[in-house]
């Protein structure tokens, strides 16, 4: 639709930024993911986990046609992904492209499970159980395109994205139900 509109109207220009798994936090500890409920992603069900509020990590599936079995996906430091690209918004551009803003690492459960244990120090139990209904194996970024034409460059750092989840965590043990955070005022 948005193509279209760009192919009728020579004076629209719109950029499509595809953006993969945001995960992270805001390295001050006073920004973070407060998904209500039980979450269904796999960050914040870590962080349950490692903080005792879920008994155990249920992995997934074991069984897909990848190396070691288990889905890859794509995380991407929601950070990172907060700083897209702002002069290539502006005026001057017509026509619709579309971008992939992502790293290009494809990261499996375990291995995030792996990064998690290491960056807070704190146990991740799991269990393998069957697939998910509707996930899919492998999904990542080729971030080619936006790194090329945009210069926008996201850098994968597992370890990081891991450390300031579990700063906020840490910091924020029932998220942002405490009130609004006189730090975030000042
Ligand atoms: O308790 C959990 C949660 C997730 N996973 C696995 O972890 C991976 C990542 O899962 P998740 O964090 O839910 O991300 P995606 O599966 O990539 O789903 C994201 O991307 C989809 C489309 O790309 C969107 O539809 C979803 O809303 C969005 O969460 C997948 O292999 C899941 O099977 C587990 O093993 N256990």
């Amino acid at each position: 639709m948005l193509r279209d509109t760009c192919a009728a109207d020579e004076e629209w220009g719109v950029v499509i930024l595809r953006y993969f798994n945001p995960i992270g936090a805001h390295p001050s500890g006073l920004l973070g993911e407060d998904p209500k409920g039980i979450p269904n992603n796999l960050m914040p069900y870590i962080t349950r986990v490692a903080t005792g509020k879920q008994p155990h990590l249920k992995v997934f599936g074991n069984d897909y046609p990848t190396r070691m079995g288990e889905a890859r996906r794509e995380y991407l430091p929601a950070m990172h992904l907060s700083r897209a690209p702002p002069d290539q918004l502006s005026s001057g551009f017509t026509g619709a492209e579309a971008y992939n803003l992502g790293t290009g690492v494809g990261v499996t459960v375990l291995e995030m499970v792996e990064a998690f244990q290491q960056a807070s120090s704190s146990p991740v139990p799991y269990t393998i159980e069957g697939r998910r209904p509707g996930d899919v194996a492998i999904c990542y970024a080729d971030p080619s395109k936006a790194q090329g034409d945009l210069k926008w460059r996201a850098e994968h750092s597992l370890a990081d994205m891991c450390r300031d989840v579990w700063r906020w965590t840490t910091k924020n043990p029932d998220g942002y139900s405490t009130g609004v955070k006189e730090e975030l005022l000042r």
